[in-house]
């Protein structure tokens, strides 16, 4: 018997146990909900003798795969919550030794349980991305500095020629920096897309002939679809040219002989870019005239020739003498590569580690390598169920196919849920085509099913009319995209459950500040005077308004995370930030603490001592700043340090201000004497307990994270394997740098009664009542400016190093702008797919053609959003669709508001000149900012 009411679909991809499965659906389907229920009901069913002996499995005969392990927990707990109230205590026990995890998870045990085989150290370290990229820049910098020392020839080659063109790459980086990080992208590229070492060395043997032979693979694999694109359109062309106007054939003739003339077998990719500009005018001057009834057909297939040769025309055409001299450099650059991949390799060993691609390598080989072994686990695992299967990788996938078999004495099912709409991990090396051919695969095999789910049980039926409407759209096309029917039963409800905040011609700074007001306002008008209350019937809190928790705001990134957390606290709204970006290291607490550290190490880092004047250590008033710089005034080349004697005796400060001023230059001052003894956690503790900072940040809003965020800074002061204080901050920077996903230090706010702020990646999977989406102005990707890219399935690799990009690097570059293109489209849709109720959607719309395409640049126009009143106003939008509209830039921000947005502006210009003068200082610092 089921656990709850599912729908036939759903039921179908439950109960079919006898075949391998395949799910594809859309948002909200209830995929990870069928797929657990498919796993009680096999334990179930076999314990009670159910089912045929063949399909029976305990719960430890079945393979999970997770996404995350956040989801492994709630996977398990879902279980655990359905064996209790079955009485299943065995399989309760067995659950915790259950295969349900993470591919790494998996794969670590894996190897783990055949250390022998798998040639490993059963003590081994997983290292986790962050340890496994210090690793990488370390073993990088060494193997740069060996050969500069050794004079080899051709790095010093490659370091001239990025010298030489440095003003037209990045400036602010050394040259053997630059090539660093090109070392560690292509790196990683190559080794998510399956590649090892052995490979690229025999690309290596072969010289700059193996290098210019798999460049041609990705350019002609670039060109060939859009050339076959073309002639497809024009074969279907050709049947309509009797139709149409005596001029208009005329001038599609002419269109058709230039198709006819391709030089695609020329081997020329010049001719061939030449072929597409000549066709460029031909198109778009047809577009305009074809506005004719019959024309009619004619104008879908002009539009995909003008796309074609739109994504044909990114790539620059290029000169013999840059291609050859390009070539010896990539050569060199792969020399290069492999000696750091070595080194790495090496420095692994020693250290006892294994990386996460190692872990699905190693995997992989041992179910190669040894039939036994590989036999022994597709006979264990009845049942292979696997979540977000379009999420996974080539090597992932290799691995699941490794461990199915349907054969002879040996048979189990897979059972792969997915939905290619939501495919959002492309630059992690995550192939959604891998899922549109499980699906095909499912269609066609006889002992497959492929099932769909198409009813959404998450979202109101006005949420996903918005995303039909969206995503019906060409500028959107997400493919695939299949309309989700309304399945979940809700209150009637009078306003609009679509919500725009929206800006007109601000410049990016300033916006974000006033975006973050203006959601912090709304979120606070909706909470305390209850506007909105939760609709959804099979919710037991029905008719109740929604809380704060109920409340997610959703990012592309977090990198501006703490502008809108200031905002947040400044009206009284309580939130928490959900990992990613680099929140953790912006954050004002974090900051003090690296300042005053700084400040410790470098008495003349003028930025650092401001900053944490500023700060709680000390908290001195702009005004006694002020005074400060006043004292230098006549000596300005000279540290503000030195006055600080000076600032002591001053009638501007007030008695507090001296007490505390005084009481932290003599902690300093202690601490600067043994910091050659003391660790740096304890210096960092000492500090602290002096000054009682831990005291000033608890007494500010969210006072219990700041303190578990200083909390966190002492222990890793307290457990990274670096002595002193300039160590450390280094340490950090390194780790600051690599880190895109350390977020808040998790408290017990993050189950409580607040807003959560995450980024769209960590949203994937999770649902909230009401979703705001700020930022929708974020611009799409920018051009690559990385020296080197290189091309993951056919280990292409293209350079920037003379300033222009070699035809490799523009056609590499075009793959991924349009691969970041379509998957910022999915985004979006899981973005939006995330709210059961309410979507509360911002952004600030641009006048200027200049300015970069972003989703709000996309969305509100074609929403018929242009404009926005200063007062609320419930709006038709297109599609039939209503919204709150509301201006951002008066939408309820208070003159106090305002008042603080131009004290803080005062503080960052005091700051930027600051910086400005510091600049020219050795030890420079990135940790600068003032607590408010
Ligand atoms: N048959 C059903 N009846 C009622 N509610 C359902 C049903 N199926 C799923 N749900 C509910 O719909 C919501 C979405 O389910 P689930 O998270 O499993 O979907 P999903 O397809 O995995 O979503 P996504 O891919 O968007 O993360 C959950 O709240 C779930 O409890």
């Amino acid at each position: 018997m089921l656990s709850a009411t599912f729908t036939r679909s759903q039921r179908k991809a439950i109960e079919t146990l006898d075949r391998n499965v395949c799910v594809s659906a859309g948002a909200g389907s209830g995929k990870t909900k069928v797929l657990v229920e498919r796993f009680i009901r096999i334990v179930v069913g076999s314990k009670c003798g159910r089912l045929a002996e063949e399909l029976r499995a305990t719960p430890e005969q079945i393979l999970v795969i997770t996404f995350t392990d956040k989801a492994t927990r709630e996977m398990k707990n879902r279980i655990i919550e359905a064996f209790r109230q079955r009485n299943l205590i065995e399989e309760l026990h067995q659950i915790e030794n259950a295969y349900i995890s993470t591919i790494h998870g998996f794969c670590a045990r894996l190897l783990l349980e055949n250390p022998f085989e798998a040639q490993i150290d059963p003590q081994f370290q997983a290292l986790d991305e962050v340890r496994a990229a210090q690793l990488l820049r370390r073993c990088c910098e060494i193997e740069l500095d060996r050969l500069v020392e050794k004079n080899d020839r051709w790095i010093q080659e490659l370091l001239i020629a990025i010298q030489n063109k440095q003003h037209e790459l990045q400036s602010g980086y050394d040259a053997s920096g630059l090539l660093a990080e090109a070392v560690e992208q292509v790196l990683m590229t190559l080794r998510n897309a399956g590649w090892q070492r052995e490979d690229v060395e025999a690309l290596a043997a072969e010289a700059l002939d193996g290098i210019a032979r798999r460049n041609l693979v990705a350019v002609r694999g670039f060109f060939e679809p859009l050339v076959a694109e073309i002639l497809a359109c024009r074969e279907a062309l050709m049947p309509l040219l009797g139709n149409l106007r005596s001029e208009m054939r005329a001038i599609v003739s002419k269109l058709d002989n230039q198709i006819t003339a391709c030089p695609l077998n020329s081997g020329d990719p010049n001719l061939l870019l030449g072929w597409f500009e000549k066709i460029k005018p031909l198109v778009n001057r047809r577009i305009v005239y074809a506005s004719g009834p019959s024309e009619h057909d004619l104008l879908p297939l002009l539009y995909r020739i003008k796309e074609a040769v739109a994504q044909a025309l990114k790539v620059h055409k290029t000169s013999r003498e840059l291609e050859e001299q390009a070539i010896r450099f990539c050569h060199s650059f792969v020399v290069l590569l492999l000696q750091v991949w070595r080194a790495y390799e090496k420095s692994k060993r020693q250290l006892g580690c294994l990386d996460m691609e190692d872990l699905q390598s190693k995997a992989i080989q041992l179910l190669e390598n040894f039939p036994a072994v590989r036999h022994r686990y597709q006979k264990h695992f009845r049942h292979l169920l696997v979540d977000e299967f379009q999420d996974t990788n080539l090597l992932q996938v290799r691995l699941v196919e490794l461990l199915h078999k349907e054969d002879g004495q040996i048979c189990n099912r897979k059972f792969l849920v997915g939905d290619i709409q939501q495919s959002i991990y492309g630059f992690r090396g995550a192939e959604p085509l891998l899922f549109r051919e499980a699906v095909r695969d499912a269609e066609n095999k006889r002992e497959a099913i492929h099932v769909r789910l198409a009813d959404n049980f998450r979202s109101r039926p006005e949420v996903l009319r918005l995303v039909d409407q969206v995503f019906r759209q060409r500028a959107f096309a997400l493919e695939s995209f299949e309309p989700l029917t309304p399945g979940a039963d809700f209150l009637p409800k009078e306003a609009p459950s679509i919500e725009i905040l929206l800006a007109k011609n601000m410049r990016r700074d300033a916006y974000l500040l006033r975006e973050a007001e203006a959601l912090a306002f709304r979120i606070r008008e909706i909470v305390e005077k209850g506007q909105l209350r939760i609709t959804a019937r099979s919710d037991p809190r029905c008719g109740e308004p929604i809380r704060w928790r109920d409340i997610a705001v959703l990012f592309r990134s977090l990198t501006k995370i703490a502008l809108y957390e200031e905002a947040f606290a400044s009206q009284g709204v309580p939130c928490f930030v959900v990992g990613g970006g680099r929140g953790y290291y912006a954050r004002q607490e974090v900051r003090d603490l690296l300042n005053a550290l700084l400040y410790l190490d470098t008495p003349f880092d003028d930025i650092a001592l401001t900053a944490v004047l500023r700060s709680p250590f000390v908290g001195l008033r702009i005004d006694s700043l002020v005074e400060l710089h006043r004292l230098r005034r006549e000596r300005s080349s000279e540290p503000l340090h030195l006055y600080l004697g000076s600032l002591l005796s001053s009638r501007v400060l007030t008695e507090r201000e001296k007490e505390r001023l005084h009481c932290f230059l003599q902690i300093v001052e202690t601490l600067r004497a043994q910091a050659d003894r003391l660790p740096v956690g304890q210096i960092l503790e000492r500090l602290i307990l002096h000054t009682n900072y831990d005291i000033c940040l608890l007494s500010r809003p969210n006072g219990r994270r700041r303190l578990a965020n200083m909390r966190k800074l002492l222990q890793m002061a307290s457990t990274e394997p670096v002595f002193g204080v300039s160590a450390f901050i280094q340490q950090l920077k390194e780790i600051e740098k690599l880190s895109p996903r350390e977020g808040d230090a998790p408290t017990e706010e993050e189950e409580a009664d607040v807003v959560r702020m995450l980024t769209i990646h960590r949203a994937k999977g999770l649902e909230f009542p009401l979703v705001c989406l700020a930022d929708l102005s974020h611009p799409f990707q920018l051009p690559s400016q990385e020296l080197f890219i290189c091309h993951g399935k056919t280990m292409a690799i293209g350079s920037r190093i003379m300033g222009k990009p070699d035809l490799a690097y523009s056609v590499i570059e075009a793959m991924r702008l349009k691969r970041d293109q379509e998957e910022a489209m999915r985004l979006l849709y899981v973005a939006l797919t995330r709210a059961k109720e309410h979507l509360l959607l911002s952004g600030c719309l641009n006048d200027l053609s200049s300015s970069s395409e972003s989703w709000a640049s996309l969305l509100f126009p074609l929403l018929g959003v242009n404009d926005a009143p200063q007062e609320p106003q419930i709006r038709s939008l297109v599609g039939g669709l209503r919204a709150r509209v509301m201006a951002i830039a008066h939408s309820g921000v208070s003159s106090d508001a305002n008042e603080a947005y131009l004290r803080e502006k005062r503080i960052d210009d005091l700051a930027e000149v600051l910086a400005n003068l510091t600049k020219a200082m050795e030890g420079a610092t990135d940790f600068k900012g003032w607590s408010e």
